[in-house]
């Protein structure tokens, strides 16, 4: 089953948006941890079986697994997501992008090694370097868009002319190019953040109902869940990934931990839910 329709699937059968983020950081784990040699996949496996009833997803961030040299890991909790878990596709977080010829092994690295659903990656070297990824017509290209961080607007807000000589902002170019271009196969989705609701609003406006937004930025980074919902939800009341990572991850550092992440996970499903 694609990417797509193993989301839509997902959406309806957990009635959830939430997706959870697998970022480990070994300093905040529980101390049952601290002697375990396999610690970042125990932990993320622990936090994955607790909190699987309420996601739609899980993402988890390459980066944190490769800055620790555990990208075995990463292959390991990944096969298990799929075999415990299975309908609830995998979003690698990996943020790739570069020239066609290395694209391919991004593409493979993320498809075929770490086996994901689907994968985000970075629209700035253009159409090229995303062909790759947009030629597996069954995984999923999750294109960064409007990002969640502060600085967002440095390079995404900056006015460029259209074909019809109407300047618009650089995030609203990449939301175009998604819906009137690089989705042949129909296996786009773009990032935008949870923390810039006028934003989500508009490249919703752009693209219509088929494109799912990846949204990252509730939580930690103190994104609005009814902005995001009401601003960015598709006419069904889905079209959303709605991505916590440290705020259902560390929610409790004692022994309690899994259960916290479930009561974590549950809470933002349902206030998710609450606005759909
Ligand atoms: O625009 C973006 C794109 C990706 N991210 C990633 O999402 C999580 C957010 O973690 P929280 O702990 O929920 O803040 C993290 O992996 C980022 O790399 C993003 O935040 N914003």
């Amino acid at each position: 089953m694609s990417f797509i329709s193993a989301l839509k699937r997902r959406w309806q059968d957990a009635d959830s948006l939430v997706c959870v983020g697998l970022d480990p950081e070994p300093a905040k784990f529980p101390a049952k941890f601290s002697s375990d040699p396999d610690a970042v996949f125990a932990f993320c496996r622990d936090i994955a079986d607790a909190t699987a009833p309420y996601v739609c997803a899980f993402k988890p961030q390459i980066a944190h697994f490769a800055a620790l040299a555990v990208e075995d890991a990463l292959q390991r909790l990944i096969a298990h997501l799929h075999a415990a878990h299975p309908g609830i596709p995998v979003i690698l977080d990996s943020k790739r992008g570069d020239i066609g010829s290395t694209a391919q092994h991004y593409a493979t690295e993320a498809f075929d090694r770490y086996r994901a659903d689907a994968v985000t990656a970075n629209p700035y070297l253009g159409r090229d370097s995303l062909q790759p990824f947009l030629d597996r017509a069954d995984r999923g290209v999750v294109i960064l868009c409007r990002t969640s961080n502060p600085g967002a607007g440095d390079l995404q807000d900056l006015l460029v002319q259209d074909d019809d000589g109407v300047a618009r902002p650089l995030y609203q170019h990449v939301a175009q190019k998604v819906a009137r271009e690089w989705n042949g196969h129909g296996n786009c989705a773009l990032v935008v953040g949870a923390t810039w609701p006028a934003q989500l609003r508009e490249v919703r406006a752009i693209v219509g109902s088929d494109v799912p937004f990846l949204v990252p930025g509730v939580g930690a980074q103190g994104g609005d869940v009814a902005a995001v919902v009401t601003n960015a939800k598709t006419a069904d009341g889905t079209g959303l990934i709605i991505s916590s990572s440290r705020a259902v991850l560390y929610a409790s550092t004692g022994a309690d931990y899994a259960e916290a992440a479930a009561q974590a996970a549950r809470t933002l499903r349902d206030e998710i839910n609450r606005h759909r």
